[in-house]
């Protein structure tokens, strides 16, 4: 079912009240960690970034074409993550949902969103030389044609603000087969991206007020700040 905003944009029936609020962040910076905590908490519906689509759409595997040719593979896994996160911000399916006693619960919290993929990834390949003009301006057409005609809604952008020489460790650590290639200039230049979006605001349009969190900490630490941001974080709230 759908309905029209005042805008004129495609709206999803029943997820007007919704509360949204998306986990940003460099790769590794404990943003999956942070939503499996969140997990926990009663009336919450979790969705992580569908990972493992991009390494595997009817067998073949995006993100790994990508990393070892990204002039040739950028659009091709761009354009589907684009469509996997429109997929993710439309979607009524319950993700991982604890203690939810309602059929839709009233708060979502998913990693990443349509737009960090655009004005992050799409925006990295484009600046550094490795996607064509012609692939970067058809994949502004679509994204601007989505953003123009459905309604996306985002209340808060909760960005864990880690630094590259961390998430390098992490990335190391979590051993992702496809990344292993991730040079620590490519986590740099992410970082550089998110700071003009997020923190600078220099960039491009940010579609919701933003709670800053520093990453860097260990695990309990983390934890120690997610219980002081509790209340800000699902109220959807940055002050
Ligand atoms: N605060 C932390 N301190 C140390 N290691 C962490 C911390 N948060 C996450 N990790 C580890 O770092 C790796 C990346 O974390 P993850 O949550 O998958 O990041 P992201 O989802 O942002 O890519 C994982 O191996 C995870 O266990
Ligand atoms: C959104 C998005 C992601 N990627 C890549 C970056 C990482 O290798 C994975 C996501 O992993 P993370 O640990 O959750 O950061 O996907 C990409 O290349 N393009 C994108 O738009």
């Amino acid at each position: 079912m759908q309905s029209y905003s005042s805008q004129g944009k495609l709206v999803r029936n029943g997820e007007k009240n919704k509360l949204v609020i998306c986990i940003e962040g460099n790769i590794a910076s404990g943003k999956t960690t942070c939503l499996e905590y969140f997990s926990k908490t009663s009336n919450i519906e979790v969705l992580t970034e569908p990972v493992s689509k991009w390494r595997n759409v009817r067998g073949h595997n995006p993100l790994g074409l990508m990393y070892q040719d990204p002039t040739r593979w950028g659009i091709t896994l761009q354009t589907y993550i684009q469509l996997t996160m429109l997929d993710q911000h439309l979607s009524t399916i319950v993700g991982t949902l604890k203690h939810c006693t309602e059929q839709s619960a009233p708060m979502r919290m998913m990693e990443r969103s349509i737009y960090s993929a655009k004005y992050i990834f799409v925006e990295n390949l484009y600046r550094s030389g490795k996607m064509p003009e012609v692939d970067f301006a058809v994949l502004s057409e679509w994204f601007e044609w989505i953003t123009q005609n459905i309604a996306i809604p985002v209340d808060l952008i909760v960005y864990l603000q880690s630094s590259p020489q961390t998430c390098h460790e992490r990335l190391k650590e979590r051993c992702r087969e496809e990344e292993k290639i991730i040079p620590l200039e490519y986590l740099e230049a992410i970082h550089q991206l998110y700071e003009d979006w997020l923190i600078k605001k220099t960039s491009f349009n940010v579609p919701a007020p933003v709670l800053v969190i520093s990453a860097d900490d260990d695990l309990q630490k983390m934890i120690l700040q997610y219980e002081e941001n509790r209340e800000k974080i699902l109220s959807g709230s940055n002050v």
